[in-house]
Order: structure tokens, then sequence, then C-alpha cells
């Protein structure tokens, strides 16, 4: 992807304007330093207003400039950071599902934090002071010098090799040092995203004092390579520093000793400009350190846009317009990296309930997300209808389908937000709707009603309450496919039988896909299936499957035994 062109035509006004007032100051600069010459030689000769006019003027403009930059620098400075994170962010709503679920959420996150700050670097540090400031330096100065005297250009040059050469040694050693403070830091920083969102899992497995040890070695590390870092830097602009001034004494001496003519103000001139040509080479060595460290980390985001995107929502063309009846799979395979984790999968649903059933890991959530088109079929056909999946815009499909995943259900807005997303729904009905999910009491307890902020992740919610939360959304659904995922393993049994008998209405018209582990109350669908190891072994009524015992048979006798392991049927112990 080509981001030079995509930047440029994004922020073009602000990039033209930029450049040009880097580009202008620089040459009033120059020219102001090339006008207090004239004065000062001037005075002795014929004074001239014109002189002291054009030196004032220079100066104004300069002072404008640097003014009215600061508009296109802070728009370029943020905007370049949130450019790549928007970026980021559409890159994921498109992304192939399979590749998102292999670079994972903490790694992708970092990648593009990071990736975001070099993106700036590279472009905002680099490029464009190169272009607005440095060239600019450089090409100026030596012009107004070669107006001077034409002959100190070669020594002049001679100057920028030995502080080139000078300067590149030390900052090979900058180089290490910046990048065993980027490693510590981005080790640092994953280690604080984990210790503060794992709070339960390290405070009861006491692993704090190891984190916090981990902590502290890496910040060692990034400390003391600060001190190093500030210390080289210093080191070069001391070497850099003694390296003019000797520039300057040798430009002083060969005019005291008479090796070349200039008058006094063209002497003053010239170590003005002294000062000033050489710290473009001593900013570019500096720069181009950071430039390279910064290609590094842009180099892995950029390797996160060329991710391969799913084509479904990006090309596919063929629309679902029509209602959905049926879903047909036909011999179908799904990889996971290189395990085959559906295999043969051949069956078709039309209108009606069915019950997903296995043990964990025979492949339930792999077959669903088949179904959604988030994992591809590496072998096989599915059909909605008489639609190819593979070949159907997805974004069609989805306005079709209703989906509640096993994760949590629920986002941090309000209740009425989390229910009706951006429909305009009279509170009256959501209230109602809370009662038919069970819900009435949770909102009777809420102070501020529907407009009740949920928390990060639902956090001020049961996992329960979280999902019935989410399964209010369903009667505002236009969808006829709808597929629950253990959507309600967090709800006891009897808050689970009244939720399904109230929705059963709204679902058993749709084609209505139900994943669940509790197995033996599932008497209500009107087709079961029976998976292990990424194969539909058994099919049929709850009847004809219990009767013929076997799979399902299984499953009911250890979902049993489970419960009166752990005593769930303390009712039935007691005398
Ligand atoms: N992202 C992934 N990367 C690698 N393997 C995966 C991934 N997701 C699932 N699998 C594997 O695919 C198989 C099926 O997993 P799946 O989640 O479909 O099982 P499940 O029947 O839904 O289990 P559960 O009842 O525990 O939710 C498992 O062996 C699992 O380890």
């Amino acid at each position: 992807m080509d981001y030079k062109g995509k930047i440029f035509l994004k922020f073009k006004t602000s990039i033209i304007l930029y450049l040009l007032l880097g580009i202008g100051a620089s040459f009033l600069n120059s020219l102001n330093i090339y006008y207090f010459q004239k004065i000062i030689d001037s005075v002795k000769n014929n004074f001239s207003w014109n002189f002291i006019i054009i030196y004032a003027v220079s100066m104004i403009l300069v002072t404008v400039f640097s003014y009215i930059s600061e508009w296109p620098k802070s728009k370029l400075f943020n905007g370049l950071y949130y450019y790549f994170k928007e970026e980021a962010l559409k890159k994921v709503s498109i992304i192939d599902y399979s590749r998102y679920l292999k670079i994972g959420t903490g790694s992708l996150l970092q990648k593009i934090e990071s990736g975001s700050v070099a993106g700036r670097g590279i472009y905002f540090n680099f490029w464009f002071r190169i272009i607005r400031e440095l060239l600019p330096d450089i090409l100026f100065n030596l012009f107004f010098i070669s107006l001077i005297n034409i002959k100190l250009i070669p020594i002049i040059l001679i100057g920028y090799v030995a502080v080139f050469a000078t300067t590149k040694i030390l900052l090979s050693f900058l180089y290490d040092v910046k990048k065993d403070i980027l490693i510590n830091e981005e080790l640092l920083g994953g280690t604080l995203v984990r210790g503060i969102t794992e709070l339960v899992t390290f405070r009861i497995n006491q692993r704090y004092s190891k984190e916090i040890n981990s902590y502290q070695n890496h910040s060692k590390v990034v400390v003391n390579n600060i001190a190093k870092m500030t210390m080289t830097h210093e080191l070069f602009f001391t070497i850099f520093a003694l390296l003019v001034s000797l520039i300057k004494i040798i430009t002083i001496v060969l005019f005291f000793t008479g090796n070349f003519t200039i008058t006094i103000g063209g002497l003053v001139g010239l170590i003005a400009y002294i000062d000033k040509i050489y710290n473009p080479i001593a900013i570019f060595n500096v720069l181009f350190v950071q430039y390279k460290l910064d290609c590094v980390s842009f180099s892995r985001l950029e390797n996160f846009f060329q991710e391969r995107n799913d084509l479904s929502l990006v090309e596919n063309k063929n629309l679902l317009s029509e209602k959905i009846d049926s879903i047909a799979m036909q011999n179908v395979d799904v990889k996971i990296g290189s395990d085959l984790v559906l295999r043969k999968i051949s069956y078709k649903f039309e209108k009606g309930l069915y019950g997903i059933v296995g043990e964990s890991g025979s492949g339930k959530s792999t077959l669903v997300k088949t179904l959604l088109g988030l994992l591809k079929n590496s072998h096989g056909n599915i059909y909605y209808n008489e639609k190819n999946l593979n070949e159907l815009n997805l974004n069609s499909l989805y306005d079709k389908i209703f989906y509640l995943s096993q994760d949590v259900p629920v986002f941090d807005g309000t209740l009425k937000e989390n229910i009706v997303f951006d429909k305009e729904v009279p509170d009256s009905t959501v209230i109602e709707v809370l009662s038919k999910c069970q819900l009435s009491d949770f909102y009777n307890s809420l102070e501020e009603g529907l407009e009740t902020r949920l928390g990060e992740k639902g956090s001020r919610l049961s996992g329960g309450e979280k999902q019935r939360v989410a399964f209010a959304r369903l009667f505002f659904s236009e969808a006829n496919v709808i597929i629950l995922d253990e959507a309600t393993s967090a709800m006891d049994v009897l808050t689970e039988t009244n939720l399904m008998n109230n929705i059963k209405d709204i679902i058993s018209d749709k084609v209505t896909l139900i994943i669940t582990h509790r197995i033996k109350n599932l008497n209500y669908v009107n087709e079961i299936l029976c998976m292990e190891s990424g194969q539909i072994k058994e099919s049929g009524s709850f009847l004809e499957l219990t009767r013929k015992k076997g799979i399902l048979f299984k499953l009911i006798e250890n979902e049993e035994n489970r419960e009166s392991t752990h005593g769930f049927n303390n009712n039935n112990s007691k005398p």
C-alpha cells in the first residue's frame, strides 16, 4: 500500500503550507544574515536604509512564518498519528478472521500504538524536516556564502565531510542503545497491560511479585540506557560544537593572515553562516538514527496492513436480499492453521430449532463461525438458500443473522444502547422486553434506569444479567437466522427455562441454532446434532437420540454425573 500518496492526498493543504513556510523561513534566515553583513559594511561606505528595511522585514517575516507554521504543524503532528490508527481500525473491519486470531489482540494493540508513533516519526520528524528545514538551510546558506566569496565553498564542503564522518561513528552506537530501549519499553508495556487486565487471575495465583520483578528489571535497563543515550547525545553535540568552533577559528585565522580577501561584514556573516550551515548535517545524523528505528516499528504495522482481507466483505458483490429459509452444508472441511477442525460436514438447516451439542473442543463454535463466514471452509460448499456463502457479500448476510457468542456480550454503553443500538424505540417497549428477559428486578434496582452505563465489558452486571441484556436485542432484531452459542450458560436453569419460553415464538419460525452444554432439557428443539472430533456423528429428535443410547445419551449421563458430583442436586440429598 502506498502511504506516501495516501498521506499526501489526505493532508495536501497542511503539507504544502508546512513545507513552503519552512522553506520560506529558511530562505529568510539566510537572507537576514546576508543583509546584516551588508549593513556592517555600509556603515564604513555609504549607509543604506534599504538594507535595514530588508533586514527588518526578513526578521519579522521569519517570526510570522514560524507562528503560521504552528497551524499545519499541529494538524500534521496529531493528524498523522490518528490517521494510522484509523487505517488500523479500517483494516480490522475487513481482515480475514483467522489472521486476526493468529495475531492476537494484545500484540495487535501494541503494533498499532508503536506503529502509529513511528509512522508519524518517519513522515513528520524525518521527511518533512529534511524538505522544509535541512535541505533549504544547506542550499540557501551555501548560496549566500558563495555571494560573499565563492572560493569558500570547497572549504565548507570539506568541513561537511569531516562533520558527517565524525558524527556518524558516534551515532552507530546511539542506534544500538536506542534499539535496546525500544525493545525493553515494549516489554514494559506488555507487562503493565497484562498486570492491569488480569487482576483476578494474577492475584489469586500470586503472580504479581513475579510480574513486578520482571517490570523492575526491564525498567532498570530502560532507565540506564536512556542515561547512556543522553550522554551519547551530549557527547555528540559537544564534539560537533568543537568542530564548528575549529572551523570558525581557521576561517578567522585565514582572514587575518590575508589568505583570502573579505570585508569585515563578510567575515561576520560568514561566521554566522558557519554556525548554521553544519547544523543540518548533525541534525540529519540524529534524525536518521530515529528514522531507522521508526522504520522497524512501522514495518510491523505495515505487515498488519498487508494481512489478507476477508474478500467476502470487500469484493463479493452477490447480495442476499431475500429471507433465509435454509442453510445447507455439503462436505465441508475447515482448517485452523494446519489443523483440520471440521471434517466432511453435510447438513441442511431449515426453519425450526436445532440443538448443537458435543464435548468441549468437538467443533461446535467452529461450525457456527464457519456458517457466519468468519472462518473459511477449505473444502465443500455452504449455501444460504441457493446462494454459495463464499460468493456472497457478508454484510448483506449479517443483516439477516442474529448471533450471540459465548464471549462477553455487552459493551460499555447505556442499558438502552446495549439493547436497541441506534434504533428509535420507546422506553416503555424496552422495559417490557426487559421483563420478558427476566430482568425486571434488575431494572428496578437501577437509579438511572435505561440510561445506566453498564461499564467496561458490562462490569457492573453479573454473568447471567449480561447474557439476558444481550438476549433482549433479539426482540428488536429482524434477522431470520438466530445463532445462540452458549448464550445462556451463566443463567440458572429456571431463568433459562423462563427466558426460552418467552422467546420461543420469536425463534421457532426462523432457522435457529442453539449450542449448549445443558442437554437434558433440550427436548424443545426439533433436531439435535451431536458433534465429536469435528464431525456430526449423530442427528435426530431428542426422543430418537435418547432411545438410541448413542452420543446424546452419553452426554446426558455425563451432565447428570457432573451435577451430582458438584452437588447441584443438593435438594435430592436433603433428608
Ligand atoms: N483460534 C484457534 N486456533 C487454533 N485452534 C483453535 C482455535 N479455535 C479453536 N481451535 C480448536 O478447534 C477445535 C474446536 O474448537 P471449538 O471452539 O469449535 O470447540 P467447541 O466444541 O465450541 O468447544 P467448547 O464447548 O469448549 O466451546 C478445538 O480443538 C480447538 O482447540
